[in-house]
Protein backbone atom coordinates (compact mmCIF):
# COMPACT_ATOMS: atom_id res chain seq x y z
CA UNK A 1 0.00 0.00 0.00
CA UNK A 2 2.76 2.84 1.41
CA UNK A 3 5.31 3.39 -0.66
CA UNK A 4 7.32 3.93 2.58
CA UNK A 5 11.37 4.88 1.93
CA UNK A 6 11.21 8.70 3.37
CA UNK A 7 10.22 10.15 0.57
CA UNK A 8 6.95 11.95 1.73
CA UNK A 9 5.45 13.16 -1.81
CA UNK A 10 6.16 8.91 -3.43
CA UNK A 11 4.34 8.22 -0.49
CA UNK A 12 1.04 10.06 -0.78
CA UNK A 13 1.12 9.62 -4.32
CA UNK A 14 1.24 5.91 -4.04
CA UNK A 15 -1.25 5.91 -1.22
CA UNK A 16 -3.49 8.28 -3.63
CA UNK A 17 -2.81 5.88 -6.52
CA UNK A 18 -4.58 3.05 -4.25
CA UNK A 19 -7.12 5.16 -3.38
CA UNK A 20 -7.80 6.59 -6.87
CA UNK A 21 -8.47 2.71 -7.71
CA UNK A 22 -10.25 1.71 -4.76
CA UNK A 23 -12.62 4.75 -5.80
CA UNK A 24 -12.67 3.33 -9.07
CA UNK A 25 -14.26 -0.49 -7.92
CA UNK A 26 -16.50 1.39 -5.56
CA UNK A 27 -17.87 3.35 -7.95
CA UNK A 28 -18.06 0.06 -11.03
CA UNK A 29 -19.74 -2.22 -7.63
CA UNK A 30 -22.24 0.31 -6.61
CA UNK A 31 -23.29 0.75 -10.94
CA UNK A 32 -23.92 -2.94 -10.51
CA UNK A 33 -25.78 -3.14 -7.53
CA UNK A 34 -28.30 -0.50 -9.45
CA UNK A 35 -28.51 -2.48 -12.05
CA UNK A 36 -29.46 -5.21 -10.17
CA UNK A 37 -32.12 -3.09 -8.08
CA UNK A 38 -33.57 -1.64 -11.64
CA UNK A 39 -34.57 -5.28 -12.13
CA UNK A 40 -35.92 -5.78 -8.74
CA UNK A 41 -37.65 -2.94 -9.01
CA UNK A 42 -39.10 -3.60 -12.31
CA UNK A 43 -40.34 -7.14 -10.82
CA UNK A 44 -41.83 -5.47 -7.84
CA UNK A 45 -43.82 -3.13 -10.35
CA UNK A 46 -44.88 -5.54 -12.89
CA UNK A 47 -46.34 -7.83 -9.77
CA UNK A 48 -47.54 -4.80 -7.60
CA UNK A 49 -45.15 -4.98 -4.80
CA UNK A 50 -44.76 -2.80 -2.52
CA UNK A 51 -41.09 -0.87 -3.75
CA UNK A 52 -39.41 -0.89 -0.20
CA UNK A 53 -38.92 -4.09 2.07
CA UNK A 54 -38.31 -2.78 5.54
CA UNK A 55 -37.63 -6.78 7.14
CA UNK A 56 -35.30 -7.46 4.07
CA UNK A 57 -33.73 -3.80 5.46
CA UNK A 58 -33.44 -4.91 9.16
CA UNK A 59 -31.76 -8.43 8.05
CA UNK A 60 -28.66 -6.22 5.87
CA UNK A 61 -28.08 -3.93 7.92
CA UNK A 62 -27.75 -6.41 11.04
CA UNK A 63 -25.48 -8.12 8.31
CA UNK A 64 -23.51 -5.31 7.34
CA UNK A 65 -22.90 -4.22 10.90
CA UNK A 66 -21.36 -7.68 11.28
CA UNK A 67 -19.15 -7.40 8.47
CA UNK A 68 -17.96 -3.76 9.45
CA UNK A 69 -17.05 -5.06 12.65
CA UNK A 70 -14.85 -7.84 11.37
CA UNK A 71 -13.38 -5.46 8.62
CA UNK A 72 -12.46 -2.86 11.51
CA UNK A 73 -15.30 -0.04 10.12
CA UNK A 74 -17.35 1.57 12.13
CA UNK A 75 -20.51 0.04 12.20
CA UNK A 76 -22.50 3.41 12.32
CA UNK A 77 -20.92 4.43 9.37
CA UNK A 78 -21.75 1.50 7.46
CA UNK A 79 -25.03 1.47 8.69
CA UNK A 80 -25.51 5.15 7.32
CA UNK A 81 -24.06 4.39 4.11
CA UNK A 82 -26.48 1.72 3.50
CA UNK A 83 -29.50 3.25 4.64
CA UNK A 84 -28.43 5.91 1.78
CA UNK A 85 -28.15 3.39 -0.86
CA UNK A 86 -31.57 2.15 0.19
CA UNK A 87 -33.43 5.22 0.66
CA UNK A 88 -32.43 6.31 -3.09
CA UNK A 89 -33.35 2.69 -4.72
CA UNK A 90 -36.79 3.09 -3.10
CA UNK A 91 -36.88 6.21 -4.57
CA UNK A 92 -36.30 4.73 -8.18
CA UNK A 93 -38.67 1.82 -7.41
CA UNK A 94 -41.49 4.34 -6.38
CA UNK A 95 -40.55 6.02 -10.14
CA UNK A 96 -40.32 2.55 -11.99
CA UNK A 97 -43.81 2.08 -10.07
CA UNK A 98 -45.47 5.27 -11.13
CA UNK A 99 -44.06 4.91 -14.16
CA UNK A 100 -45.65 1.54 -14.73
CA UNK A 101 -49.28 2.95 -13.44
CA UNK A 102 -49.40 5.30 -16.27
CA UNK A 103 -48.24 3.09 -18.94
CA UNK A 104 -51.06 1.14 -17.71
CA UNK A 105 -53.63 3.96 -17.92
CA UNK A 106 -52.35 4.76 -21.53
CA UNK A 107 -52.72 1.35 -22.56
CA UNK A 108 -56.40 1.25 -21.04
CA UNK A 109 -57.37 4.48 -22.40
CA UNK A 110 -56.61 3.35 -26.22
CA UNK A 111 -57.74 0.02 -25.32
CA UNK A 112 -61.25 2.09 -24.21
CA UNK A 113 -61.04 4.42 -27.77
CA UNK A 114 -60.34 1.11 -30.22
CA UNK A 115 -63.51 -0.38 -28.63
CA UNK A 116 -65.91 2.43 -29.30
CA UNK A 117 -68.43 1.77 -31.67
C1 LIG B 1 -33.76 -4.11 -3.66
C2 LIG B 1 -34.87 -4.24 -2.92
O1 LIG B 1 -35.71 -3.14 -2.63
C3 LIG B 1 -35.46 -2.23 -1.56
C4 LIG B 1 -34.05 -1.85 -1.55
C5 LIG B 1 -33.14 -2.61 -0.85
C6 LIG B 1 -31.68 -2.48 -1.12
O2 LIG B 1 -31.27 -1.53 -1.81
O3 LIG B 1 -30.93 -3.35 -0.67
C7 LIG B 1 -33.60 -3.53 0.12
C8 LIG B 1 -34.91 -3.68 0.39
C9 LIG B 1 -35.97 -2.87 -0.26
O4 LIG B 1 -36.44 -1.87 0.62
C10 LIG B 1 -35.32 -5.55 -2.40
O5 LIG B 1 -36.49 -5.64 -1.97
O6 LIG B 1 -34.53 -6.50 -2.43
Amino acid sequence: MAAGGGDPVAELSALRQSIDNIDMALVAMLAERFRCTKAVGELKARYKMPPADPDREARQIARLRELARNARLDPDFAEKFLNFIIREVIRHHEAIARDDAAHADVARESAAVEARP
